[in-house]
């Protein structure tokens, strides 16, 4: 049987902080056995079509992607981000690879169909969307695949897909082969029953206790979105989803979903 696979995902402020992301980057070299990480960005991006005179469009989470914005988190996730992640894997030991979606046909999407709201170019991910065959062929070489939130479509067209939904595809597909792990890690503690209070973290959570703290609108904003893709994996057969601080990996506060 394959060792456990432990999949992180990084987004957030700390993607922006030079000395707080090689922090995480050190720490994630050193965990033990298979690893791969999955990368956004967002708001590095958010700021970058600013300063290039483009206005960002988020709606719920998902950004609006036009050509032009598309041409700009290209360069900035799977250029940028992917290769200084890749980089600082490298000079802590880690034998990193970086991939958008397109190489080696890592995650092939599905362009979201227009409905009330144009997404643009934004791909969505069906069920065989992962190509779990090189991604295992990887990590049993002992590389640590990097992925950013670039996908394509099989047909020439890159899409930008949010990064935590790779996450949670990558960990489901991979699930069918071997025990997997998915942490989400970030710049707070955990989730936080008081979302400007880091020592409030909830350590277990269930599906039912989500849905109440959503109605009472103590979990709001990209943690929605965040939350609906972890218990999605769990419920999917994920063994362990962790919600947690990119900075405390190795250490015990955290969120961990439980189905029940
Ligand atoms: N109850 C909560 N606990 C923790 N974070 C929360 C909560 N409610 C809302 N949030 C917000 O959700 C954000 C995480 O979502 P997001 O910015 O999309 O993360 P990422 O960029 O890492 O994917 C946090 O920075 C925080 O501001
Ligand atoms: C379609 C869509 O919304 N794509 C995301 C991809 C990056 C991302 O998910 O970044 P974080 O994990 O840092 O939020 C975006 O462009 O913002």
């Amino acid at each position: 049987m394959a060792e456990t696979l432990k999949i992180f995902k990084i987004g957030g402020a700390i993607l922006d902080e030079p000395a707080q992301l090689s922090r995480f980057v050190a720490a994630l070299a050193q965990v033990p056995g298979p690893r791969l990480l999955v990368h956004g960005g967002g708001r590095g991006a958010s700021q970058m079509l600013m300063q290039l005179g483009l206005e960002p469009q988020l709606v719920q989470g998902r950004r609006i992607t036009d050509a032009a914005t598309l041409d700009i988190v290209t360069m900035f996730y799977a250029g940028k981000t992917n290769k200084q992640l890749v980089a600082g894997l490298q000079a802590a030991g880690a034998n990193a690879l970086g991939l958008s979606g397109a190489d080696g046909n890592a995650i092939r999407a599905l362009r979201r169909p227009v409905g009330a709201i144009d997404y643009g170019f934004v791909g969505d991910l069906p069920a065989d969307a992962v190509n779990t065959g090189l991604l295992e062929l990887l990590l049993r070489a002992d590389v640590l695949p990097v992925l950013c939130a670039i996908t394509h479509d099989g047909h020439g067209q890159l899409l930008n897909t949010n990064a935590d939904t790779i996450a949670s595809a990558v960990a489901v597909a991979l699930a069918a082969r071997r025990a997997v792990e998915l942490h989400f890690c970030f710049e707070k503690d955990g989730v936080l029953a008081d979302v400007n209070d880091n020592n409030s973290v909830i350590e277990r959570l269930t599906a039912a206790e989500y849905a109440q703290l959503k109605a009472a609108g103590a979990v709001a904003a990209g943690m929605v979105p965040k939350l609906d893709n972890a218990f999605a994996a769990l419920e999917a057969g994920v063994e362990r989803v962790v919600i947690e601080n990119a900075l405390r990996i190795n250490e015990p506060v955290k969120t961990v979903l439980c189905r029940s």
